[in-house]
């Protein structure tokens, strides 16, 4: 069965600086994988590499079969893959219903696309901040609204770069939540946090990085049995 997404022994570096060293992993479709490892380790790099903001030096990253790298960031986005990037990124001087349909579209003609309406039901506070610009907006409303922008572009897979960082816990369980509606709803996602225990209830598998390299890769019943991966490679 061809992956969704597929990341097939990826080299990456910035200028001559290598830190991606043969990355693989694979995503299905309607399946949770996450990236873990300590900070600096590649996470990121990652994320960068799929959204061709960064291009490998070998390797290759596939969508659905379509070879990704050496395209630009918008090429990929329209292969169906949805960002919310680390630091959120909205658009500070729009407003939160300028922000999500800024982006928006349904390049693959899904079935129930995200509409305004959809993502105010999942997220009521952007629709009570509609016309709030996005610099108003505190963390988690700029959290959930990154969410949503991402959502309004009608992903197959959605990558979440450290979206619960920084947030008060119940801004954060009600994101933990909204990941969890996404999955139930079938959607492909990346998740990468620092938050272990969510981690494995949210996930199907995981790929545990270390100095650019996949040192683990499981389930999350397979990584509950081995505590010691965690606690080598992520200190916990
Ligand atoms: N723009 C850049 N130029 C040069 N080196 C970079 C750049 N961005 C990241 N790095 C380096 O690449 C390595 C991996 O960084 P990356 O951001 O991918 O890590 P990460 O696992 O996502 O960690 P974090 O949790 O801190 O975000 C680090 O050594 C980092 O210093």
């Amino acid at each position: 069965m061809t992956a969704l997404l597929n990341v097939e022994a990826v080299n990456s570096a910035y200028d001559a600086s290598q830190v991606l060293f043969g990355i693989s992993l694979e995503v299905q479709a309607r399946e949770v994988i996450t990236i873990i490892g300590r900070n600096g380790m590649g996470k990121t790099t990652t994320v960068k590499t799929i959204m061709g903001m960064l291009v490998p030096s070998s390797g290759s990253v596939t969508m659905a079969g379509a070879k990704l790298n050496g395209k630009p960031t918008y090429k990929v986005a329209r292969s169906g893959i949805g960002l919310v990037p680390e630091g959120r990124h909205v658009f500070p001087n729009l407003s939160v219903r300028e922000n999500l349909v800024a982006t928006a579209q349904n390049r693959h003609k899904v079935a129930q696309p995200w509409t305004l309406d959809r993502v105010y039901q999942m997220f009521p506070r952007l629709k009570e901040r509609e016309r709030n610009l996005g610099v108003n907006l505190s963390g988690g409303e700029q959290q959930m609204l990154a969410i949503g922008r991402a959502l309004m572009t009608n992903p197959k897979l959605l990558i979440l770069d450290e979206a619960t960082e920084g947030l008060a816990p119940l801004i954060r369980a009600e994101i933990w939540d909204c990941l969890q509606r996404l999955k139930d709803n079938g959607l492909a996602l990346i998740v990468i946090d620092k938050n272990i225990g969510p981690l494995l209830r949210l996930a199907d598998r995981h790929y545990v990085i270390e100095k650019g390299k996949v040192v683990w890769s499981g389930t999350s019943q397979a990584l509950r049995d081995n505590p010691q991966v965690l606690h080598e490679y992520v200190g916990v």
